[in-house]
């Protein structure tokens, strides 16, 4: 073993120990009603270096919902499939808004800003749909994020997806406002069942961290070389978590933290320390703008004491 590789394993296992322990640990989101069931004590970290090395501890194996931590895999799936015509739909600019916002979308003419917000996701799933029936577009998204994690044992929590079905208001009017626009080309319930049901894949950390490696590394699966995107669109989509992953707490994740993340609102992060590492983390209880609040300040400490924010 490396020394940094020890170091990371410390600071890895101490960091785990520190938010076990800590009472502080936000609010769980009651807003998805099976997700108001999971135990906020929950933490998991993992990091997967450049070598294929794993630094992990705490609940890195307990299977989560990562929500919108999907957002970055759906857009990179629609980007390989419209190229730049995606921006079309969706814009690329932070919201500054919360991720469920309706308001901006009225202003914009039902173009969300981002692909990372709520409206924005559904679009560029609309975009993923398109010439497909619900069931394959879905089973494209969970081969390409079984491809990525190299894991096949990646599904989808059913339960989730039926209780957000049941309660999602808020995005069927994001959805039927976008369509009532234009921007969605499906029927509304068909794009909405695809976006809900991929929000409920549940995976660990250690999958999770896994499947962001090709962000990490210029595009590439480090493993096996394989190129997944090019090196350019890699560091697109990063910019793009850096400016918009954690909606309207994308600047202070910056500030703190100084690393592309994207955060779901069942407590996942997954964030990429370009050429380095990817790493995720999961703690279910959130903060105030629906992101988790011990893994924000997990990276923080994690981005700190390894030297790691972008920003130098
Ligand atoms: N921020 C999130 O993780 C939100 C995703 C969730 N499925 C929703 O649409 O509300």
């Amino acid at each position: 073993m490396t020394s940094t590789a020890a170091v990371l394993h410390d600071v890895v296992a101490d960091i785990a120990a520190q938010m076990k322990a800590r009472p502080d640990r936000g609010e769980v989101a009651t807003y998805i009603p099976e997700l108001a069931r999971v135990d906020p004590a929950g933490f998991g970290i993992c990091v997967v270096g450049a070598d294929g090395a794993v630094a992990s501890a705490g609940d890195s194996d307990a299977p989560f919902s990562i929500q919108s931590v999907s957002k970055v895999f759906t857009l990179t799936l629609a980007l390989g499939m419209a190229g730049d015509r995606l921006w079309r739909r969706v814009g690329r600019e932070p919201s500054g808004s919360p991720f469920n916002s309706v308001v901006q979308l009225e202003y914009e003419r039902g173009v969300p800003r981002n692909p990372f917000i709520n409206a924005g996701a559904i679009a560029v799933t609309d975009v993923i749909l398109s010439g497909h029936q619900p069931k394959e577009a879905l089973g494209e998204i969970l081969r390409f994020i079984r491809f990525i994690s190299d894991d096949d044992g990646i599904t989808i929590d059913k339960a989730v997806a039926a209780s957000e079905q049941r309660t999602g208001f808020r995005n069927v009017a994001l959805a039927n406002y976008m369509k009532s626009f234009g921007v969605l080309e499906n029927p509304v319930d068909y794009t909405l069942g695809v976006y809900f049901h991929h929000c409920a894949i549940a995976m660990s950390c250690r999958q999770l961290a896994m499947a962001g490696r090709f962000l990490a590394h210029g595009g590439r699966n480090p493993s096996t070389g394989l190129s997944v995107v090019s090196q350019e669109r890699a560091r697109r989509i990063n910019a793009l978590m850096l400016t918009c992953g954690h909606y309207d707490g994308s600047g202070e994740f910056a500030y703190r933290v100084g690393l592309p993340g994207k955060s779901g609102v069942g407590g996942g992060i997954l964030a990429i320390v370009p050429g380095v590492a990817s790493i995720a983390v999961w703690s279910p209880g959130l903060d105030a703008s629906g992101n988790s609040h011990l893994g924000r300040i997990a990276l923080e400490q994690l981005s700190k004491r390894m030297g790691w924010s972008i920003f130098g």
